[in-house]
């Protein structure tokens, strides 16, 4: 059974990137592909993106789509096995991943890092405890440790709007009065490794991301440095690895601004915290390219989910 877990599940990138091209731009009616088969959407978090992106791409592969809130409105998951549950949790994913698929044909888990403890985060016991014990294939739509569908999207958007053979692509990390989780640019690290890009990421010390994760790089410290040349830049924030899910830093200098950008294209996974993360002239100006991220969200699911249904 194949599942979408995380970027490796990912076969030949440039295959994957041709394929979406194809479907953006020679669109076909793909709907007998999941004709009589069910995706079931299960969000422990919320989501603008995630959630309508997929569910038009499931609409374009004629599948049946049923979604559930389950943080608000699930019974609390028990994950860990052998324990007696006299407290708290319900019920165990054992048997609501058995339920749901008894009901479905394929699962979308969103699954947030709890940023409590690092440990517990990269077990991912909801994405794999879904993989485990439903029975049917899983697609990430963004756990504890990766964000593989944003990644596609954003590896598409790139490969779309680059006019280089090679461009310089810059990770930059930018303040937030939250402390958000690292999943987006884990896995945009990992996918732009595979990508014909100069990668380079600049955050403050202290926010080195896991390199058991994304390998290791060579962190620059001066964001001004590296923007220098940048072909794309792509800005998120993210909390501290090392001191597991603080905020230590609350910067106003690293937000992302017109004069810093140059002539880079702006890249974010949205949703973004105006003239914090990002200025108003940026996310305003023509350099901007968040839509055009957000609309490859769908050609993402899409290949994700013909990937699962072993149409690929
Ligand atoms: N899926 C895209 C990003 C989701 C999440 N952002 C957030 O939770 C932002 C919340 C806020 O700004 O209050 C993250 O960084 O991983
Ligand atoms: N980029 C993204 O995943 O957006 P949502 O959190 O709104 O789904």
């Amino acid at each position: 059974m194949k599942h979408f877990l995380s970027t490796e599940d990912i076969g030949s990138l440039p295959e994957w990137i041709a394929k979406g091209k194809e479907l953006t731009e020679n669109p076909k009616d793909l709907r007998s592909l999941g004709n009589g088969k069910t995706l079931c959407l299960l969000f422990f978090n919320n989501s603008l993106r995630t959630r309508l992106s997929t569910q038009k791409a499931a609409h374009l592969l004629g599948l049946e789509v049923i979604v559930m809130n389950f943080g608000s409105e699930g019974w609390n998951l028990e994950l860990t096995d052998g324990t007696v549950m006299e407290h708290g949790a319900a019920e165990h994913i054992r048997e609501a991943a058995a339920v749901v698929g008894v009901y479905a044909d394929l699962i979308g888990v969103r699954a947030f890092a709890g940023l409590k403890d690092r440990e517990t985060d990269k077990a991912e016991g909801i994405l794999n405890g879904f993989a485990a014990h439903s029975g049917i294939p899983v697609i990430n739509m963004e756990s504890a440790t990766g964000h593989p569908l944003q990644a596609l999207a954003d590896a598409l958007t790139i490969s779309g709007a680059t006019k280089k053979n090679r461009p310089k692509v810059v990770l930059s990390w930018a303040p937030h009065p939250k402390a958000l989780p690292q999943a987006v640019p884990n896995s945009f690290v990992k996918i732009m490794r595979r990508m014909p890009v100069d990668l380079v990421v600049t955050h403050p010390p202290g926010y080195e991301l896991d390199v058991d994760i994304t390998g290791a790089y060579t962190p620059v410290y001066d964001q001004r440095q590296a923007l220098e040349e940048a072909d794309f830049v792509y800005v998120k924030n993210w909390s501290s690895v090392t001191r597991y899910g603080e905020v230590l830093l609350r910067d106003s200098t690293w937000m992302m601004t017109s004069e810093k950008l140059g002539k880079a294209q702006f890249m974010h996974c949205l949703p973004v915290r105006r003239n914090v993360v990002v200025a108003d002239e940026v996310l305003d100006g023509h350099q901007s390219l968040v839509l055009r991220q957000a609309a490859n969200r769908t050609v993402a699911a899409q290949l994700a989910m013909m990937h699962v249904l072993g149409k690929s």
